[in-house]
């Protein structure tokens, strides 16, 4: 049964912060270019919480924050030019200003209570006991000993109703520190910041954690589906996936990503001509679309070109995955609903519509690999169709017709909506960073002249990596990492009990000034060209843009290159600016962080280099630079599981 959260919007509030703290440095924290925007949504009577017929509560996952500050935007709300600050961000910073001091004055905190255990000690200590039978006692008693408490922070719907998601939670962070508690009336959750802990819940105990909440809230669409499964369900369907996306397999997908993002370019190339301005956010959306539908199941979504009824059936099934998430009440948990809703009704149809064409595509495959004469080996791919349903079937994966199609249909969502944000986030961080800009230029003309790239380039395109990493620590996608401790556990110093739901702000993690020079500054050159691709392992777990340890993201190295690509490719043929009279650009989160009301940009054709690629195969091995932590950690994988 569907689990369900609160949707909140919040109100306008710059994300310029000057905050009193107590933990860290004293250093003032600006996030530039954020602002959260006003209204409330009518859920606003619940946040963090809402119960479900299972009795969760859920955070928002949802949050609404703006920037406008693009160097073409009219937002009004942006500092005007000479400095001055119109009415509207003064008034935020003072409610910004006002919610910082009344978490610093302690308005949030909850008394450290001595723990039962210390307090009895202390009793027994006070009636003349001699400290070894004290002890002796508690232990048998089974006292959790003498732990310290984690650090508590008690919401107030009042105060933070009018936040956005992230903001409560990084100022929360910033005065509680790495772990803390949420608590909303009965229910609560735990915020983890820290790298330590973090590292702990992903890699070091990661059997003790489920999904929990997460697996509950995607059950209609991916059922048990890679994402959202645990256990021996999750154990063997990760060995079987993972194999079909090897070396010669990611080297096949990068033809993939310069063809469809040529088609893109075209689109733009006409827009450019027609001087009309185009949104960014729902183009990447498509590109990513088709790329999918490809590289998964071999199937031509075409959406760049095309609103066919498959590709409107995907996306009324994807916003019902984060509405779904989002909602006060799960309406669709109520039997006739599902009947008399239009809405649900056409989600139903929907559903039904992507289940049938997965149904086909698996049929037509099954014929394909029963004639074809290929040998299956480790690194099989079949070159008219590369496609990963393809591999996992030549391999004689025995599995039900009902976990193939979760497995497909989670791949999909997996490796869509995240490459999408990425790719819209980039350009909007670049779209404040003409620097940036024509470094970025310079590399990708000098390393791709008028070529498709290929798999040489990926490891020559230095710069545009880092271009990569960067916007992926500053908007990682998905924001927060869900689980549910299975058993009691030791975070840090802190003991928890089986239970306990679990959100790791990677949001944190990846802004925090503890662990970053000038965090919240768009900075590729913070990861040195020639050193490592930055990845959990070598950042220690304070950069986990696609997780950590076994249930580390399997698209880490085929997303890399796919948005790799498509940045290298459009930069080099045009040039992008916000769009005057764009909307503000503001956040909200479903599974990754979208705009509220996507990316408006105007494109230019650049007048040099040559624009028309020329396709060119290849042959090479993958960047070992890349592939090696990624191969290792899959390798690691199966040990651990084996
Ligand atoms: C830039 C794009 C992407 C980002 C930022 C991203 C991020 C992530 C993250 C953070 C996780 C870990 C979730 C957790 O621990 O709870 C994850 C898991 C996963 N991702 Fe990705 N991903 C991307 C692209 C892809 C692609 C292209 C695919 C498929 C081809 C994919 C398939 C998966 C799957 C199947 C999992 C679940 C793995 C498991 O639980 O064993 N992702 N991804």
């Amino acid at each position: 049964m569907a689990s369900h959260v609160a949707f909140l919007h919040a109100s306008p509030l710059p994300l310029s912060l000057s905050i009193p703290n107590q933990r860290f440095s004293s250093k003032q924290l600006h996030i530039n270019g954020i602002k959260p925007i006003t209204t409330f949504s009518s859920s606003s009577w619940c946040f963090f919480s809402l119960s479900t017929q299972r009795g969760y509560c859920l955070p928002v996952i949802a949050c609404s924050s703006s920037n406008g500050s693009g160097p073409n935007n009219n937002n009004t709300s942006k500092d005007g030019g000479d400095g001055v600050k119109s009415v509207e961000k003064l008034l935020e910073e003072k409610r910004r200003a006002e919610l910082s001091a009344r978490i610093a004055s302690g308005e949030f905190t909850v008394k450290q209570q001595s723990g039962l255990s210390s307090m009895l000690k202390k009793s027994l200590l006070k009636v003349g006991l001699p400290n070894e039978v004290v002890e002796f006692l508690l232990g048998w008693a089974g006292g959790e000993g003498d732990y310290p408490e984690i650090p508590e922070a008690k919401g107030s719907i009042s105060a933070i109703r009018s936040e956005a998601f992230f903001i409560p939670l990084y100022e929360l962070y910033l005065t509680y520190g790495g772990i803390f508690r949420l608590s909303f009336g009965p229910k609560s959750f735990l915020i983890v910041s820290d790298p330590a802990i973090a590292k702990h819940i992903l890699r070091e105990n990661s059997k003790a954690y489920s999904k929990g909440i997460l697996a509950e809230i995607l059950e209609f669409v991916m059922g048990t589906g890679l994402i959202p499964a645990d256990g021996e369900v999750w154990r063997v369907r990760r060995r079987t996936i993972v194999p079909a996306l090897h070396q010669k397999y990611v080297v096949a997908m990068i033809g993939l990503f310069g063809q469809a993002t040529d088609r893109l370019c075209k689109k733009l190339d006409a827009a450019a001509s027609d001087g009309e301005d185009v949104e960014m956010e729902s183009l990447f959306s498509r590109l990513t679309l088709d790329i999918i539908g490809k590289a998964v199941f071999n199937y031509d979504f075409d959406s760049l070109t095309n609103d066919t009824g498959i590709v409107e059936a995907v996306y009324t099934v994807l916003r019902e995955a984060e509405d779904r998430s989002v909602s006060p009440i799960p309406v669709w948990e109520i039997p006739i609903w599902k009947d008399i809703s239009p809405r649900q009704r056409k989600v139903s149809a929907a559903l039904k519509l992507v289940n049938d064409t997965l149904n086909e595509l698996v049929a037509i495959c099954k014929r394909l690999v029963d004639e074809e004469e290929l040998q299956f080996h480790e690194e099989y791919m079949n070159e008219q169709d590369p496609s990963i349903l393809h591999f996992l079937l030549a391999s004689g994966d025995d599995v039900s017709s009902k976990q193939l199609r979760d497995d497909l249909m989670t791949m999909l969502i997996a490796g869509h909506e995240t490459s999408a944000a990425v790719l819209t986030w980039t350009f909007y961080l670049l779209s404040k960073e003409p620097r940036v800009v024509s470094k970025l230029q310079e590399e990708v003309d000098s390393v791709l002249g008028d070529r498709f790239p290929t798999i040489e380039d990926m490891k020559k395109l230095r710069y545009t990596t880092r271009v990569i990493n960067e916007s992926m620590r500053l908007y990682p996608q998905p924001p927060v990492l869900i689980r549910r401790s299975l058993e009691n556990d030791m975070l840090g110093k802190y003991p928890i009990k089986r239970g306990e739901d679990i959100f790791i702000s990677v949001w944190n993690l990846h802004r925090s000034p503890n662990q970053w020079d000038d965090a919240d500054k768009f900075q590729p050159e913070r990861w040195p060209v020639d050193g490592p691709n930055p990845n959990e392992t070598n950042q220690n777990f304070k950069y986990l843009p696609f997780g950590g340890g076994p249930r580390k993201c399997v698209g880490d190295l085929f997303a890399t290159y796919e948005t790799i690509v498509a940045l290298a490719m459009l930069v080099r043929r045009f040039n992008f600016q916000m769009a005057v009279g764009a909307p503000p650009v503001e956040m909200t989160t479903g599974a990754t962080i979208h705009t509220t009301q996507g990316l408006k940009m105007t494109v230019t054709r650049r007048t040099q280099p040559p624009i028309v690629p020329s396709l060119q195969m290849s042959t090479m091995e993958i960047d070992p630079s890349m592939s090696k932590e990624d191969t290792s950690q899959k390798g690691e994988v199966y040990q651990a599981q084996s």
